[in-house]
């Protein structure tokens, strides 16, 4: 192994990041109450350009009024291409009350834009003598931001999480489909007659998931469209944790449920992995490094991987 050691991303839950447009507040309080661990005001693509001011007035004012409990609390500003995200920036560091956690930035193309919104806020919070620092998480929604995606991930010390946007992703490369997230009809294998579906977001998730892990960032699918289409949330997020994302977004208050059932370990998972532990501490007093737990082989490597499930799960717990 390198000598650099894999550092930890942040200890907070994010299994589920539950959005609404920050021109509907009359569903702030619902979002409020839901079992989301982090909360996503929206300035960006679910509000129209009408609205912008008036849902950054809405967001203030509510990060303010409303009881957020110990959710995380993020707004997504808009993207540096656009006229607004400045003014995004500075209404909301220089307004709204110290309870905003993260800033959300969309469309992050390079480690630079990253420097940009970093510089803003940091005069800021110096200027306004802001106590608590605002973190940052990027979407990886376009082939810039996937083709830089490591860049992003070492950008700025205020990163926290990064999340794939399936819908812009598919976009920006054109892709042919107008789904968002899930299982592409046309993405199959042919095989004596028969068809295998294949994942077309899997080797962006992967490059995620290794960017994000090697700068100490939390991995995070993002958006699964069809909110009516229960089974098609759970398999996509399925995927998405057995390749090391911790969470996923819910756009509609159903999928809070779906993402928090698969992001948490179940009962027998942690039972394993503890097992798994206490067979190793055995092998170890009696000086081996491999052992066998129910009919396979475990050896120290065993021992980083129950560590996964174990912490993430008192992570939970403790909260
Ligand atoms: C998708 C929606 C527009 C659906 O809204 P609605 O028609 O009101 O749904 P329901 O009638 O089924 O609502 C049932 C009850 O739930 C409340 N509700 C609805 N949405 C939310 C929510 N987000 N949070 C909390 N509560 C919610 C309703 O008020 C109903 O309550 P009640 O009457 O008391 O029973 C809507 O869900 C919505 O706007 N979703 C979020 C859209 C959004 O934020 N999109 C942006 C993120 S995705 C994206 O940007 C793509 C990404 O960037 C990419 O590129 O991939
Ligand atoms: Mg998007």
């Amino acid at each position: 192994m390198s000598f650099r050691i894999q550092p930890t991303p942040p200890a907070r839950p994010n299994r589920c990041q539950l959005f609404g447009p920050g021109s509907r507040p009359a569903i702030f309080e619902k979002m409020a109450k839901s079992d989301a661990d982090v909360i996503n005001l929206d300035l960006e693509d679910s509000v129209a350009p009408s609205d912008k001011e008036s849902a950054r007035e809405n967001i203030i004012q509510a990060i303010g009024d409303i009881d957020w409990g110990n959710k995380t609390l993020s707004v997504r500003i808009n993207g540096l291409d656009t006229p607004y995200w400045y003014r995004d920036v500075v209404d909301l560091l220089e307004r709204a009350p110290e309870r905003l956690d993260q800033i959300m930035i969309p469309k992050v193309g390079c480690a630079g834009d990253l420097y940009a919104v970093d510089a803003l806020v940091s005069a800021i919070e110096a200027a306004k003598g802001r106590t608590k620092r605002i973190a940052f998480e990027v979407i990886i929604e376009s082939a810039a931001g996937i083709a830089h995606v490591e860049e992003i991930a070492a950008a700025s010390p205020r990163l926290q999480a990064m999340s794939l946007g399936a819908a812009d992703f598919a976009a920006s490369m054109g892709m042919q489909t107008t789904g968002i997230g899930g299982t592409q009809a046309n993405y199959y294998m042919l095989h004596e007659g028969a068809k295998y579906w294949s994942d077309p977001w899997h080797w962006a998730q992967t490059a995620i998931v290794a960017a994000c892990r090697t700068h100490g960032v939390l991995p995070v699918d993002g958006p699964f469209g069809d909110f009516s289409d229960d089974e098609g949330f759970r398999a996509q997020a399925l995927r998405s944790a057995t390749l090391g994302m911790v969470g996923k977004w819910a756009i509609h208050p159903k999928q809070v449920a779906l993402a928090n059932e698969v992001f948490t370990p179940s009962e027998e998972a942690v039972t394993e992995a503890r097992e798994i532990l206490a067979a190793m501490e055995e092998a170890k007093a009696k000086g081996e490094g491999a052992t066998v737990y129910k009919g396979r082989l475990v050896d120290i490597a065993s021992i980083k991987q129950a560590e996964v499930i174990v912490r993430q799960s008192e992570m939970i717990t403790a909260q």
